[in-house]
C-alpha cells in the first residue's frame, strides 16, 4: 500500500503553447515527477484537462455550430489522442495509468459515488495511476463540473487526499494584475480569506479551458477548510510537484 495520497490537477493552459498545440516534454516531466512520487510510495490520482484542445488539433475548425455539440465533439475526439500520449508516457517509466471519466452527478450520495471510489482504491492497490477528465461527451448543463479544479477538489475531497496541487501556467495568485512588475506571489491562503479583489477578468478562447484563478482560488479553499492542503502552482517550473512534496516554498500554499 502506499503511504500518502496526492490529486494533482493539470489546466489546458500547462499542456499548450502558444499555438494551442499540445506539449508533449511538458506531460513527459509531469510523469517522471508522478513516478518519482511512486518511488516513493506516493499514490497520484492525476486530473487532467485537454481533451477539447486534443480534439480541435484534430479536426481543426468544426463545421458544427452549435458549441455545446461542438465541444462535446471535440472533446470525444481528443480524450483518446490525450490518452495515447498519457499511456505511452507513463508505459516509458513502466508505469500504468487508466482513465476515470466523472460527471458532477456521479458525486451525488449513491451508487454511482460508491462504484467511484471502489474503482479508484481498485486502481490504487494495484499501483495505477487514475487520470480523471469530466466525461464532457455526455456532461453539459446540469450534470457539469464547473471546470476541472471543482472535479479535482471533489476526488480528493472523496478519496480523502493529502494533497491537493493546482497546476496552471502561473506561479500562484498575484497580489495584484498578475502583468504588472510590483505584483508579487502571495505565498500563503486561509480558506476563509476574501481575495477576489486580486482576480482579473481572463478572456478565453473556445477550448482554452473553463476555469480561471477565481475558481481555481475558491476550489483550493474548499479543499483547504476540508483538512486538505492545497498549492496553486506553476506546472511549467521544472520540479514543481516534488518541490511541494519535499515542503519547499512554492506557489501559493492554501491551508488552515
Ligand atoms: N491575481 C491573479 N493571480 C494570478 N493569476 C491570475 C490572477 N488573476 C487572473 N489570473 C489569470 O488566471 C490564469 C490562470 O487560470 P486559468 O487560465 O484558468 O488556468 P488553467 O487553464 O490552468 O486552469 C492566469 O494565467 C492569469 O492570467
Ligand atoms: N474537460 C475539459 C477542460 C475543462 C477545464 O476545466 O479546463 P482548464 O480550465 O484548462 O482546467 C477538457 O478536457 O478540455
Amino acid at each position: 500500500m502506499y503511504k500518502e495520497l496526492v490529486v494533482i490537477k493539470v489546466g489546458t493552459n500547462v499542456m499548450t503553447n502558444k499555438d494551442n498545440r499540445i506539449v508533449r516534454p511538458v506531460l513527459n516531466s509531469l510523469v517522471q515527477q508522478i513516478a518519482e512520487l511512486y518511488e516513493r510510495d506516493i499514490m497520484t490520482i492525476l486530473v487532467s484537462s485537454g481533451s477539447v484542445i486534443a480534439g480541435k488539433e484534430v479536426l481543426g475548425k468544426a463545421k458544427i455550430k452549435d458549441k455545446t455539440q461542438r465541444r462535446q465533439v471535440y472533446s470525444a475526439i481528443g480524450q483518446p489522442r490525450m490518452m495515447r500520449h498519457y499511456y505511452n508516457i507513463f508505459n516509458d517509466y513502466g508505469m500504468k495509468c487508466a482513465q476515470v471519466l466523472p460527471t458532477k452527478r456521479d458525486f451525488n450520495p449513491g451508487v454511482h459515488r460508491d462504484n467511484m471510489i471502489n474503482c479508484l482504491e481498485g486502481l490504487l492497490s494495484e499501483g495505477v495511476i487514475p487520470i480523471a477528465n469530466e466525461d464532457d461527451a455526455v456532461s453539459v448543463s446540469m450534470s457539469m463540473f464547473s471546470d476541472n479544479d471543482e472535479l479535482a477538489t471533489l476526488l480528493a475531497q472523496l478519496m480523502k487526499a493529502d494533497k491537493l496541487i493546482l497546476m496552471t501556467d502561473i506561479d500562484g495568485l498575484y497580489d495584484g494584475n498578475p502583468e504588472k512588475k510590483e505584483s508579487k506571489v502571495i505565498d500563503k491562503v486561509e480558506p476563509k480569506e476574501d481575495l477576489d479583489k486580486y482576480i482579473e477578468e481572463g478572456n478565453k478562447e473556445e477550448g482554452e479551458g473553463r476555469g480561471g484563478m477565481g475558481s481555481k482560488l475558491s476550489y483550493a479553499q474548499k479543499a483547504a477548510a476540508d483538512n486538505i492542503p492545497s498549492y496553486i502552482v506553476n506546472g511549467k517550473r521544472e520540479n514543481v510537484i516534488l518541490d511541494v512534496v519535499e515542503g519547499k516554498n512554492v506557489g501559493t500554499k492554501v491551508s488552515k
